[in-house]
């Protein structure tokens, strides 16, 4: 595999036949360098395909990402919004101290039952606690409980709320945080004033709001690779 990729790149007379060919063998020239084959990842891919999940994880190094990012900061307390089969969720988890606590919210039941299953399958059940419900209830629940803040918030469900879950992110948050949002590009129809696309609507007002925010300082990411083009917002929490 890893010949067949690095071939694409050392041979002019066989390039990649689209951009996107090109960013995929990248991706998967760069996982194969750089990821060590890791089975409980590569098994909650397959249950989640098994059990008919859409394939709409993170991308292994993206995941990856998470997982330094996490690691980074220290991260002890995690909270993810759009969990599915807890690709994501493993990878932040995993860069969790022993008593550190992700607590991740999924709307639909199937994905939280796979998402269970995969969880345990690596070993982090006991630091994740899945809240299953509209991410929207979840998150004023939490409020209410008055939970400790959290370290690292990752929001990733349905855009249209996006804006919504800054808002409950700063609400759970403390100087210091850092909030990232995945898929705020849209394949480049974020610059689109009037797209009629409502998962675009929501993602420009969301950054839209973010920008506007004097408490936080942000960076913006256009990615490519496995997953297409797409990006990250980096939000970190200054006040
Ligand atoms: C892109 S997937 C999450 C992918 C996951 N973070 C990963 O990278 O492995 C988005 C998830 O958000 C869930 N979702 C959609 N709307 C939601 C809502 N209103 N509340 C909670 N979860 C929601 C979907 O069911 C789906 O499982
Ligand atoms: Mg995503």
């Amino acid at each position: 595999m890893l010949r067949r990729i690095k071939s694409l790149f050392s041979s002019p007379s066989s390039p990649p036949a689209t951009p996107a060919d090109q960013w995929t063998a990248v991706d998967a020239y760069l996982t194969s360098l750089l990821l060590p084959a890791d089975p409980a990842l590569d098994q909650a891919l397959r249950v989640s395909q098994t059990a008919g999940l859409p394939a709409i994880q993170v991308s292994p190094l993206q995941g990856k990402l998470l997982h330094l990012l996490a690691k980074s900061i220290g991260a002890r307390r995690i909270l993810e919004i759009g969990t599915l089969g807890g690709y994501s969720t493993i990878w932040l988890a995993r860069a969790l101290p022993p008593d550190g606590v992700l607590i991740t919210l999924e709307l639909d039941p199937k994905h939280a039952a796979v998402a269970r299953e995969n969880l345990a399958g690596a070993g982090v059940s006991e630091r994740v606690e899945i809240h299953l419900g509209k991410a929207l209830d979840s998150l004023a629940r939490l409020a209410e409980e008055n939970q400790p803040p959290f370290d690292l918030i990752f929001i990733d469900a349905d855009k249209p709320n996006y804006p919504a879950y800054f808002e409950w992110s700063l609400k759970l948050s403390r100087p210091g945080t850092l909030i990232v949002a995945d898929n705020i590009i849209r394949k480049g129809r974020i610059i689109e004033s009037h797209s009629g696309d409502a998962n675009v609507e929501g993602m420009r007002r969301f950054l839209e709001r973010v920008a506007g925010e004097p408490r936080v300082s942000t960076a913006a990411l256009q990615t490519v690779g496995s997953k297409g083009y797409d990006g990250f917002a980096l939000i970190l929490v200054e006040q």
